[in-house]
């Protein structure tokens, strides 16, 4: 062999070049093999390397050069080769360092290197292709990203080192092109800088740190916060030709960790507990073969004030801490950081940054959140039980249609075998109250610091009996799966390019595909499920609480196409990536715009028209879901439930600019012309000058209108949190008054009050003046420039012209009987209403009395007394013993 020798026209002696190949992290024998084939030249070598597979390793790799003719026999990584000492056979060989460690060399050395066939080793190649981004603090790379074909790449003049890139891409993933937000961040990576991504739902983040992998023989290390998440990208990783393990607690084979430390797969994935835990043999990582990168998958964990705040993900920091080249004198660079979310408002992006110590030259590479073909709407629904039937006519119609139209298919139910009457909701009993008084739910968020309420049946309401009810966020382990190695796949799969937003009509693609419905809690998820079983689709129930044998099958089924739809708590959310999801319903408030985001974000990501609808109560103030928060995060909880209750009750601006908004984007002048509000248009525009004097005098405490003789300093005052006793008036107590004094406004409505009132605090006439402001306005102030509206109003005629809010015109077009308790208490001084009303409570007591009398007498059991069951069942119990 001449390897020993300078070819003619090679540029480095054969085994300097191997030593420098090996410094960069490709493996030995792929790299004497290809010096085998093609020759001592570092270019040929490079070529041969990466247009292999871009790794050392690898199937692709072997079918990569077996491509291009050249006869390598690569082999994959094994155990064996991974942990092994990579040292040369040939002799004379110079590859180690004077300390005889291996020293990992920079990234974009290993790729300029292959074009750049006189560089010397070791010296810092720029970054291989154009970065938007001007150097600043941190830099911010704001990216055209056409989401749904990819393009934009071409016109940049494609680096020759990109061609490398995409056809590694192209090899492994089947993908044409690489987005351009994709070449940011690669650019950021090649350049060994931390990198926060903040790009829309489906648009293809996960590539971003799985390239890496395919470029170099060192690991790409990902933080991911569920272990169905982490399952679905092995398992997809594995098909296309690149191992991939996860570890942690679902891990169910105790030998991966170990495999995964000696650098057995290319991706190994971890929930932050793990993490933490494995800080020393991922030193050992770093230092052979190498980790290429730390990403952090659906970083807005990290934050205290995302919308899915994971304890564990802060102290994350110790990956920076850990793995810079201060610390780690064999590292010549710090391991950088990769930080991905589709949900991250700018306080939760300066937080992601700081919590996690990146870099103070992080790039960060923002695209738009818009996500061009989903529809956005909002209904009115009591979301209840009651409403199943009415709510989802058009949904079962539409699936009982195609499937008349495909012919009968055998219907299939697999919702849990799980009675839903079986199981006591206190939580649902207390959200079940048909009653519309908004203070239902902030006297339950009331109760939430006391960890007890009172149900309408008088049941005490303990927090862990609640919390047994909701999924408030999905734990790590929230999918147990039978494997968590994923070694790849002899026939990669090759996926194809997303389509181009399709132009056939709504209504003709919404009807293939499936559906996600997310319901608030895991009753509802048989309840709802059970109804559309029972109405001939094929649907199943999922939450945390469910068998795992269920949960895996209605994963399985549901990406195979078997289900038609899945109704799920949150515990179905983050990181399902089901191309062809036609539309998803949230049926019940989300807690805040984020989940809302991230969940409608399963929606079309073949970038096909789809449809994600909110059915929620306008008259119902949503509560907060119980959990455990400082005082801090009890306010930013409640900010965020707010912003997502004036979401659903907006009527004028376009839905898809309200939410892109959210997270920093300004989306220009025209809306979506899709959503409801940018198809049905906002209503017809009042005058509400009247009605905003009346309230904002009463709130003044002065008489505002003294031809009727009002005085409306006698509103009640009432403390709140820390202010002074008489500083601001309770809400309700200002309209119990208005409607009382002002009988033109005795009917009124307290929601339409509190929907002017959203008017007036818009226009920052009022405020808020409680110390925690809840979901909807309960201690309004005047401001300064209310007073200054209330000193004009009296000299000009200028009208306050606004749209009505949904609430307020639910109230406008279905005026309710006033029936709060002022207006059951009023005429109480007149004895003959007293007598009526005490009579027809005392029959309504006795009626339901009998009713229930009724219902014992029918149990098959004949017990009447809760006593004589108990005793029953026990005495059972002993026979059986
Ligand atoms: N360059 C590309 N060209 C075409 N399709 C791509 C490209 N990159 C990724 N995709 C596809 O986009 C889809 C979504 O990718 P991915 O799961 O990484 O999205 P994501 O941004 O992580 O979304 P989420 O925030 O919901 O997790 C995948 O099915 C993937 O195959
Ligand atoms: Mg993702």
């Amino acid at each position: 062999m001449e390897e020993e020798a300078c070819a003619p026209g090679s540029d480095v002696s054969a085994d300097g070049l191997i030593a420098e190949l090996l410094d960069m992290g490709f493996d030995f024998d792929a790299i004497t093999a290809a010096v085998g084939a093609v020759g001592p030249r570092r270019g040929d070598v490079l070529e041969a390397l990466l247009g292999g597979s871009g790794t050392s390793s690898g199937a692709g790799a072997g079918r990569g050069m077996a491509s291009r003719g050249a006869a390598v026999p690569v082999r994959p990584v094994t155990a064996s080769s991974a942990a092994r000492p990579q040292r040369p056979a040939g002799k004379g060989a110079r590859l180690s360092n004077p300390r005889g460690r291996f020293r990992q060399s920079s990234i974009t050395d290993h790729i300029a290197s292959g074009t750049a066939g006189r560089k010397e080793s070791g010296r810092e190649a720029s970054a291989s292709f154009p970065c938007s981004s001007a150097p600043g603090d941190p830099r911010v790379a704001p990216v055209g990203v056409d989401f749904c074909s990819g393009q934009g790449l071409e016109s940049a003049g494609e680096s020759e080192q990109m061609g490398r890139v995409s056809a590694v891409v192209q090899r492994h993933f089947g993908f044409s092109s690489l987005k351009a937000f994709q070449r940011e961040v690669l650019d950021a990576w090649f350049a060994h800088r931390d990198c926060l991504v903040l790009a829309a739902t489906g648009s293809g983040k996960s590539l971003c740190f799985q390239i890496p992998a395919l470029l170099t023989t060192k690991i790409v290390v990902v933080i991911s916060p569920l272990i169905s998440l982490m399952h679905d990208q092995c398992l997809k990783l594995a098909k296309h030709g690149i191992s991939a393990c996860f570890l942690g607690s679902g891990q169910p084979d105790s030998r991966v960790e170990g495999k995964a430390m000696a650098g057995m797969y290319k991706i190994v994935y971890v929930c932050p507990e793990t993490v933490l835990r494995l800080m020393e043999p991922l030193k050992t990582l770093a230092e052979k073969p190498g980790i290429a990168l730390f990403a952090i998958d659906e970083v807005h964990c990290v934050s205290k004030w995302g919308h899915d705040f994971r304890p564990d993900y802060r102290r994350l920091s110790v990956l920076r801490e850990n793995f810079s080249s201060s610390k780690l004198k064999f590292l010549k660079h710090d391991i950088p950081l990769m930080a991905l979310t589709a949900t991250a408002t700018i306080p939760v992006r300066e937080d992601i940054v700081k919590s996690l110590k990146m870099s103070e030259d992080t790039t960060i590479v923002l695209t738009s959140f818009f996500r061009p073909n989903l529809r956005f709407s909002v209904k009115h629904s009591r979301t209840n039980a009651s409403s199943y039937g009415k709510d989802f006519k058009e949904l079962i119609g539409t699936y009982n249609a195609s499937r008349k139209f495909k012919g009968k298919e055998q219907q299939q139910q697999i919702v849990c075998e799980i009675d839903p009457d079986s199981e006591s909701s206190s939580y649902d009993s207390l959200n079940d109250s048909e009653s519309d008084d908004e203070d239902a739910g902030v006297d339950y968020a009331g109760h939430e610091d006391k960890n007890v309420g009172k149900t309408k049946f008088g049941m005490t309401l303990v927090k862990e009996n609640i919390e047994n009810e909701l999924d408030l966020y999905p734990g790590v382990d929230d999918f147990d799966v039978s494997c968590g190695e994923f070694l790849e796949c002899s026939q990669p799969e090759s996926s194809g390019f997303p389509a181009q937003p399709n132009k056939t009509s709504l209504s003709e693609c919404l009807d293939q595909g499936p559906t996600i419905v997310y319901v608030p809690t895991r009753k509802e998820t048989v309840e709802l499920a059970n109804f559309l079983c029972k109405s001939g689709l094929r649907a199943a129930a999922y939450n945390a609480k469910m068998p795992k044998s269920h949960l895996r099958q209605v994963h399985q089924q549901f990406h195979c196409n078997d289900l038609e739809i899945v109704v799920a708590t949150i515990a179905f959310g983050m990181g399902i990536d089901k191309s062809n999801v036609r539309r998803i319903i949230h049926y019940g408030f989300p807690q805040s715009l984020e989940a809302y985001y991230q969940e409608a974000g399963r929606a079309g990501r073949d970038g096909k028209m789809s449809d994600c609808t909110l059915y929620c109560n306008f008259l119902r103030v949503p509560s907060l879901l119980p959990n455990k928060r400082s005082e801090e995060q009890t306010k930013a909880a409640y900010r965020m439930l707010r912003d997502c209750f004036h979401y659903s009750l907006n009527t004028s601006k376009c839905r898809a600019k309200i939410l892109v908004k959210y997270f920093g984007e300004e989306f220009g002048p025209d809306g979506c012309h899709m959503c409801d509000i940018c198809i049905d248009g906002p209503p017809r525009m009042h005058d509400f000058k009247e009605e905003a004097i009346v309230f904002m005098n009463v709130l003044q405490g002065r008489s505002g209108d003294e031809t009727e003789g009002v005085i409306y300093s006698s509103v009640p005052h009432y403390r709140s949190g820390g202010r002074r006793f008489g500083e601001a008036p309770n809400f309700r107590m200002v309209v119990s008054h208005i409607r009382e004094k002002l009988p033109r406004f005795a009917a009124s409505d307290k929601m339409w009050w509190q929907g002017l009132a959203r008017i007036l605090e818009g226009l920052g006439y009022i405020r808020e003046a409680a110390e925690t402001p809840r979901v909807s306005m309960q201690y309004p102030e005047l401001t300064e420039e209310g007073l200054k509206f209330l000193r004009r109003s009296q000299s000009e005629a200028e009208p306050l012209s606004a749209h009505p809010d949904a609430a307020m015109l639910l109230a406008m077009n279905d005026p309710r009987p006033f029936s709060d308790f002022s207006e059951w208490g009023r005429g109480w001084a007149d004895p003959e209403i007293r007598r009526q009303r005490l009579a027809g409570s005392r029959a309504g007591r006795r009626s339901r009395k009998r009713e229930r009398r009724s219902r014992q007498q029918q149990r098959p059991t004949g017990f009447t007394t809760a006593k004589e069951r108990l005793a029953a069942i026990l005495s059972k119990k002993k026979r059986r013993r």
